[in-house]
C-alpha cells in the first residue's frame, strides 16, 4: 500500500467527541474543551458529548429552576445545553460553553477524528454496534474506560474491542481519578497509553517515516493486526503522544503518556475488583492494615492476571504509574466502588441494592467486573489461582463471607 498523498502541513484541525456523559465523561468533556480553546491551531473548538437521553427535573432549590417550567421534567441535553451544567451526573460544575451536548450517537461522531469513550462498560457493545461503519475510518480513539469485555474464547481490553469493532486504533486513559475532585480542579495525575499505529508514525517534516507506513500495527497481544489500519490523512496534525497531551492536560491534570495498554487498561478495570473487597472489609470492622494486606494481595493477583493472558506485552513498570498503584489506593480508600461496598456491608444489605437506591444512575463498574472476570477465569479452570477476586465474587453474591478473607492466604 503507498502511503497518503497531501501535503505535510496540517491544515484541518481534529474534530474531538466524547461519548458518554455520566460523573467522569463530563468531567473529560470540561478539561478536554478547556484544551481545544487554548490550542485552536490543533483542534476544532467544540466538543460534541453524546448524552444517553433522559428526562431530569430541576428542584426548585437550584439556580437553574425555572418557574415557568416548575417540576416538569425536561432533557438532560436541553438542560446541559441552556446552563452548561451536568445537573444528574456533575451538579454545580460550570461546564465551558463549547461542550455540546447531544442526543444522536450517530451525529455526535459524525466527522470526528479524535473519539473520547466514556461511559459504564456494560455499554460499549451496545453503542460500538451503533456507529460501526458510521465514523470517519481514520478517526482514533482513547477509552476512559475501566472494565474489560469477556467473549466465549477470550478476555478483551475495552480498548482493544473498541478498535476492533470499529475497525480504528484506541488506546486507554487511566488513573487515580476521582471525577468530582478534577471537575473542581483538584491536583492529580493520569496515564494514556498510546501505541502510535507504525501508519501514522511521522518524521520532524510532518512526512510519513520511510517504511514505517507499511508495517503492520500490533495489538495489544503483539499480534499484527488482521485488518489494515486507515491512515490519519497528512493535512492533520499527527494524533501523536504530543497532540494527545496538549488534548488531556491541564494544569490541575498531569499525564504522563506510555506505551503499555494492556498495563493501563487491565490496572484499571481490576482495581475495581479488590475497592470492593477494601469496601467489604472497612464495612465489616477491619482497617487499613487489613485494606492494605488486601491492596497488595489485589495488585499481586492483578499483575499475574496480565502475565497469564497478555505476557507479550505487560510491562511492570506500568504498576508504579498513576494508573498501577495510585489508582489502587485511591480507589480502595476514596472511590465510588469502596465507599458503596463498604456501606453494603455496614447495612447487611446487598450491592446490587446499593446501587439500585443510592447511586442516582451512575454504575459500580466493580460488579460486572468481577463476574465478568470470574467467569473467564472459572471456565479455564483456573479460578483458584485468584483467591482474592474469587472471594469478591462470593460476598457480592452472598455465598463468602468477609472474616474468611485471611483463611484464603493461609498456608
Ligand atoms: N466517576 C469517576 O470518578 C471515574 C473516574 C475514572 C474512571 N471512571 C470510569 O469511567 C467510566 C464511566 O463512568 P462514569 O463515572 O462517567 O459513569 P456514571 O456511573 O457516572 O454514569 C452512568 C452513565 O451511564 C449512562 N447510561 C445509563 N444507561 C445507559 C445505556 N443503556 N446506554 C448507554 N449509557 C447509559 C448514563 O446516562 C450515565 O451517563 C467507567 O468505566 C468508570 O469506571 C470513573
Ligand atoms: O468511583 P469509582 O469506584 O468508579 O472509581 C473512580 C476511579 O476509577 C478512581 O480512580
Amino acid at each position: 500500500m503507498a502511503p497518503p498523498a497531501g501535503s505535510a502541513a496540517p491544515r484541518r484541525k481534529h474534530k474531538v467527541t466524547v461519548v458518554g456523559s455520566g460523573n467522569w465523561g463530563t468531567t473529560v468533556a470540561k478539561l478536554v474543551a478547556e484544551n481545544t480553546r487554548i490550542h485552536s491551531d490543533l483542534f476544532e473548538e467544540e466538543v460534541q458529548m453524546w448524552v444517553y437521553e433522559e428526562q431530569v427535573v430541576i428542584p426548585s432549590t437550584s439556580p437553574h429552576y425555572d418557574a415557568a417550567v416548575g417540576d416538569a421534567p425536561q432533557k438532560l441535553t436541553h438542560v446541559i445545553n441552556t446552563y452548561h451544567e451536568n445537573v444528574k451526573y456533575l451538579p454545580k460544575i460550570a461546564l465551558p460553553s463549547n461542550v455540546v451536548a447531544n442526543p444522536s450517537l450517530v451525529d455526535a461522531v459524525r466527522d470526528a477524528s479524535i473519539l473520547i469513550f466514556n461511559l459504564p462498560h456494560e455499554f460499549i457493545g451496545n453503542v460500538c454496534r451503533q456507529i460501526q461503519g458510521r465514523i470517519l475510518p481514520y478517526a482514533r480513539g482513547i477509552s476512559c474506560i475501566k472494565g474489560v469485555t469477556v467473549t466465549e474464547d477470550k478476555v478483551e481490553l475495552i480498548c482493544e474491542y473498541i478498535g476492533e469493532t470499529l475497525g480504528i486504533y484506541c488506546g486507554a486513559l487511566s488513573g487515580a481519578n476521582i471525577a468530582n475532585e478534577i471537575a473542581n480542579e483538584l491536583w492529580c495525575e493520569t496515564t494514556i497509553a498510546y501505541n502510535t499505529p507504525p501508519c501514522d508514525k511521522r518524521d520532524g517534516n510532518g512526512a510519513p517515516i520511510d517504511g514505517c507506513y507499511a508495517q503492520p500495527h500490533l495489538d495489544a497481544r503483539g499480534q499484527a493486526c488482521k485488518v489494515p489500519l486507515t491512515p490519519v490523512p497528512l493535512d492533520y496534525p499527527p494524533v501523536s503522544h504530543d497532540v494527545l497531551h496538549s488534548l488531556f492536560d491541564r494544569p490541575y491534570f498531569t499525564v504522563t503518556m506510555v506505551s503499555d495498554v494492556v498495563g493501563v487498561s487491565l490496572a484499571g478495570a481490576l482495581k475495581n475488583i479488590v475497592a470492593l473487597a477494601c469496601g467489604f472489609i472497612e464495612g465489616h470492622g477491619w482497617n487499613m492494615t487489613a485494606k492494605t494486606a488486601v491492596m497488595r494481595r489485589g495488585m499481586l493477583e492483578t499483575i499475574q492476571f496480565c502475565q497469564d493472558w497478555f505476557p507479550e506485552t505487560i510491562r511492570e513498570m506500568t504498576f508504579w504509574e498513576s494508573a498501577g498503584w495510585s489508582d489502587m489506593i485511591v480507589s480502595c480508600t476514596s472511590a465510588r466502588n469502596w465507599r458503596y461496598s463498604k456501606l453494603a456491608a455496614e447495612r447487611g444489605v446487598s450491592l446490587y441494592d446499593i446501587e439500585r437506591t443510592e447511586l442516582n444512575g451512575q454504575k459500580l463498574q466493580g460488579i460486572s467486573t468481577t463476574k465478568e472476570v470470574m467467569s473467564f477465569l472459572r471456565k479455564r479452570g483456573v479460578e483458584d489461582r485468584y483467591p482474592l477476586f474469587k472471594a469478591v465474587e462470593g460476598i457480592v453474591d452472598g455465598t463468602f463471607a468477609v472474616e474468611d478473607i485471611p483463611s484464603l492466604f493461609r498456608r
